[in-house]
């Protein structure tokens, strides 16, 4: 049986910005998310990442540079000696009343299904509140870092009852502690 870790990407792989992440050029790793993303994949784990891009429907860029952000994304990860297995996008705006822009689960439920995963036995790390809303309708186990958004949402939201880290490195050894 697979282990799954479920990251949001902005905010939490790689910097985030209130501009939107509109090409590789801008697509910048937050320093030691990389290694510990190949903690996870030396360890057994499979990563795969969910993340909302409505910068598609708002025209800031298109899904072929998309592909090509999540190319250097998967190459830094794969230099740093780990691996991402997959991406699942929401590529839509706020207003498009899409099932699969978090705070709702359908990119959760998406992943399930391809994967056939129990999603209560994986964790789901990621820096703003909606991403911790869509762990939690999916039946995930969200943990927030304080990088990216992560401070905002943790000063916003002060009594959050879930595992709170300042790091993807720090979330992720508490991930090995507890597996172990
Ligand atoms: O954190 P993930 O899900 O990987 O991606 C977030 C990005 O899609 C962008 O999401 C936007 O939110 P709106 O989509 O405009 O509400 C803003 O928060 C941007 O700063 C951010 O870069
Ligand atoms: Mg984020
Ligand atoms: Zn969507």
């Amino acid at each position: 049986m697979s282990k799954f870790v479920i990251l949001d990407r902005d905010g939490v792989i790689n910097e985030d910005s209130d501009a939107y992440i509109k090409s590789p050029d801008e697509w910048l790793p937050i320093p030691g998310s990389l290694e510990a993303i190949a903690l996870l994949t030396q360890q057994g784990y499979r990563t795969v990442v969910l993340t909302n891009q409505s910068g598609i429907a708002r025209g800031l860029f298109d899904l072929s540079t998309l592909d090509r952000i999540h190319d250097k994304m998967r190459a830094a990860v794969e230099a740093t000696g780990g691996r991402i297995d997959d991406v699942f996008v929401c590529p839509h705006g706020p207003e498009d009343g899409c099932a699969c822009r978090k705070p709702k689960p359908g990119l959760f439920h998406a992943f399930a299904e391809k994967y056939k995963v129990d999603l209560k036995t994986v964790p789901a790390i990621g820096d703003s509140f909606r991403d911790i809303q869509a762990a939690q309708a999916a039946g995930a186990q969200p943990i927030l870092v304080e990088t990216g958004k992560g401070a905002r949402t943790l000063a916003r939201y002060p009594n959050l009852d879930i595992p709170i880290f300042p790091t993807l490195y720090a979330a992720v050894q508490y991930i090995l502690f507890e597996a172990r």
